[in-house]
């Protein structure tokens, strides 16, 4: 059971080419860190992986079966800016609700407390919609994670519990999880495996 990139070539329309012929792979329960300089690709390959963005030449696959186009989305990509990522027009119970019926244990796990569900994004902190963010990635069928300078906006207490939070749910379900980061220490601390993306290039 694996996330599989194999042969993977991008560049966005009218830019450089960011990876020639990529192979990796992510085995479920493991953590794969991706480093690299500012503006060598990192974020594109997590949209990449998550399906939001089309490979134009290579494949990924998820557990040997190609990444689908529609329906359930078996790789969830958690953004580094909580507040673009949710609709300012619902109440975060309707955020949640938009991926799947999330159950009260995640929520306490994640520290999201009840009376957060009748507000509105605008009226929590990012910290606060990101555990948000989180939980709705969770849905049963989500097999891999990929956490894109996740907590990269936020002070070191909530970083430390966004984090625990999540690798204990993360190593529970045994899911794969890709971590993206500019901080050594906290690739360092979580991930079985680091690759620096401009070995790609
Ligand atoms: N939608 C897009 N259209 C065209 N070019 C893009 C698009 N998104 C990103 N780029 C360019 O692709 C390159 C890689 O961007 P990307 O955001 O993947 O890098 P990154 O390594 O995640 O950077 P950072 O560490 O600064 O977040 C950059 O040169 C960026 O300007």
């Amino acid at each position: 059971m694996a996330l599989v990139v194999s042969g993977l070539s991008y560049g966005h329309p009218g830019g450089e080419i960011l990876y020639r012929d990529a192979s990796f792979r992510v085995e479920a329960g493991t953590v794969v860190g991706i480093t690299g300089p500012s503006g060598t690709g990192k974020s594109t390959l997590g949209a990449l992986l998550a399906g939001d963005v089309r490979a134009r030449s290579g494949e990924i696959s998820v557990d040997g079966v190609r990444l689908p186009r529609r329906g359930a989305r078996p790789v969830q990509l958690i953004h580094q800016h909580p507040e673009r990522a949710v609709n300012h027009k619902w109440r975060m119970r309707s955020v949640l609700r938009e991926s799947h019926e999330v159950p009260q244990q995640t929520l306490d796990l994640l520290g999201i407390r009840s009376e957060w569900l009748d507000r509105w994004p605008a009226e929590l902190s990012g910290g606060e919609v990101q555990r948000f963010c989180i939980a709705r990635a969770l849905h049963p069928a989500t097999r891999y994670l990929i956490a894109d300078e996740m907590t990269a906006m936020f002070d070191a207490i909530t970083q430390a519990q966004i984090w625990h939070a999540l690798t204990g749910i993360v190593r529970e379900r045994g899911l794969g999880m890709v971590v993206i980061s500019h901080e050594p220490a906290l690739l360092d601390r979580l991930c079985d495996e680091q690759l620096a993306v401009e070995r790609f290039r």
